[in-house]
């Protein structure tokens, strides 16, 4: 007689109890074993063929041809589902790597890396539960998709526990999976996306991206995200700030978003307004998209914000007066761009009359530019309240490489450096990385801007200047002499000449 598969003469003297109190003969025990795992399997196999929907329903397609018809006919079915599998690669790479080749490279990522050690990962960082009737239940993988660089499992959460939860592992995770990165993405309601980045594409320049020839003004391309995306930028209706220590990169978060913005600058949509208290060290090279231009002459560069103003209530009584609620850009009202670079000069350093000028000015644009197609992107090297007062009216904010660690919550808001914003430690030498933040991301993303050279910017300007600047000459003529450049080996052979001479 068996208890629990144990003979009751064998469970005698040992001092084990068990909760079964009744005797199973052994002709019910096999049965029902049997039973129950064939049930399990063919629950598992439902499930399998739901989850990788796009293997199971053309095999059974296959076979229901091979059944009604014969082996040829499901052959030749076969080879038309590959060449058109194919054709789609071929003519449409982007949606063909959403929809089979980061789901299959996923799977195999699954199989090959992730499944094994889920459960001790899981439990090592206190994701699992135990219930009263020490049953343990581990948050379930739904789904997992992989690109080149990063993993992504998506995650049902157990009862009771939040994305944050699962956050605060984050740092566990990565070293149980040898992650460079891992960060959290909340999906929705029970439903969290653990990204694990097993490569840093950030670590190489970023070439300029080419822009749309109709940019769109939500989704402008700066920037390479670390999830090999590109990133982009929303500027429609936002203020930008870009903060970052001197040399973190900010000219190049400046430049990737107005080559972005080029064509739609150069068909009069956008209209830029640049002002460079540093006497035109940044943005003269590009002066011909600017319609509106002052570096040098303080006066110039308060009366450029005021002018702005001016302009601004002007277009908001036109628009009032026409009954408008939701401004769209256009070559008679284009989005107007007021770009500034180093704005800590203007807010901080300049002399008390400029400086109350210029922040009067920048407030009212700040505060009523949004609703009628003003947007300010600003530059600064230091975030703190006395060098910018009124930070907090800027919608959208990028963190670069910043000096302090207590500054990256000024930029990007209370709790971005517990979310893994480490702004302060990206190194000096990878200039153009920064953090911002991503609609629906529970963790600041990191991301690197496009590297524009002089050369680059002076070729933009030329190419899509302002409408009212197309008789720009940009620059002086670059035909000149070379820059004198010296050649280690010569210097080392003009050495080697010396000594023999000596
Ligand atoms: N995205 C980038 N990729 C690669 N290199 C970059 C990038 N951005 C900037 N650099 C390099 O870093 C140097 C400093 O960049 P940049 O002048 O834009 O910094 P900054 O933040 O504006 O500094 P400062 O405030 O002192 O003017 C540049 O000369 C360039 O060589």
């Amino acid at each position: 007689m068996l208890v629990n598969g144990t003979r009751v003469e064998d469970l005698a003297g040992t001092g084990l109890t068990t909760k079964q109190r009744y005797v199973v003969p052994l002709w019910v025990t096999i049965p029902l074993f049997l039973g129950r795992h064939l049930l399990k399997g063919t629950s598992a196999l439902v499930k399998w063929a739901i989850t990788y929907w796009g293997l199971s329903l053309p095999t059974l397609v296959l076979l229901i041809i091979w059944q009604r018809f014969n082996g040829l006919v499901a052959l030749t079915a076969l080879t038309w589902w590959l060449l058109l599998g194919l054709v789609w690669a071929y003519r449409w790479p982007a949606s063909f790597d959403v929809a089979v080749t980061q789901p299959c490279r996923g799977v195999w990522r699954w199989w090959t890396k992730y499944r094994r050690l889920w459960h001790p990962a899981m439990d090592g960082t206190g994701l699992t539960r135990m219930t009263p009737d020490r049953q343990v239940y581990v948050p379930a993988v739904t789904r997992v998709r992989s690109t080149r660089v990063v993993d992504a499992l998506h995650l049902r959460l157990l009862h009771g526990q939040t994305p944050a939860d699962v956050a605060a592992r984050a740092e566990g995770l990565r070293h149980v999976y040898g992650a460079h990165r891992c960060s959290v993405i909340e999906d929705g309601p029970g439903r969290v996306r653990v990204l694990f980045y097993s490569k840093d594409p950030l670590r190489r320049l970023v070439v300029p991206l080419d822009p749309a020839p109709l940019p769109a003004l939500d989704a402008l391309p700066v920037a390479l995200g670390e999830d090999g995306e590109v990133f982009r930028l929303c500027l429609r209706g936002r203020h930008v700030l870009i903060v970052g220590a001197s040399g973190a990169g900010k000219g190049s978060a400046v430049w990737s978003t107005l080559k972005a913005l080029a064509p739609a600058v150069a068909a009069g949509t956008v209209r830029l307004r640049g002002v460079d208290p540093k006497g035109g060290m940044e943005l003269f090279p590009g002066r011909a998209l600017f319609a509106e231009y002052a570096d040098e002459d303080l006066a110039d560069l308060v009366a450029l914000l005021e002018q702005a103003v001016a302009d601004m209530n002007d277009r908001k009584r036109r628009l009032k007066a026409a009954g408008v609620r939701v401004f769209t850009p256009s070559t008679t009202d284009p989005l107007e761009v007021i770009l500034i670079d180093e704005l800590a000069f203007l807010t901080a350093y300049a002399p008390k009359d400029i400086k109350l000028k210029v922040a009067a000015a920048l407030q009212v644009l700040l505060s009523q530019g949004r609703a009628v197609g003003y947007s300010v992107v600003a530059a600064l090297q230091d975030p703190r309240k006395d060098v910018l007062p009124f930070r907090d009216l800027f919608t959208y904010r990028i963190a670069l490489r910043l000096s302090e660690d207590s500054h990256v919550d000024m930029v990007l808001g209370d709790g971005a450096l517990e979310r893994g914003a480490a702004c302060h430690l990206i190194p000096a030498s990878l200039p153009g990385i920064a953090y911002v933040h991503v609609e629906g991301a529970h963790e600041p993303v990191r991301i690197r801007f496009s590297y524009l050279s002089d050369d680059d910017i002076v070729d933009m300007a030329s190419h899509w200047p302002s409408p009212e600047n197309t008789d720009w000459t940009p620059l002086p003529d670059t035909d000149t002499e070379p820059p004198l450049r010296i050649e280690l080996r010569d210097v080392i052979n003009q050495h080697k000449d010396d000594g023999d001479d000596a």
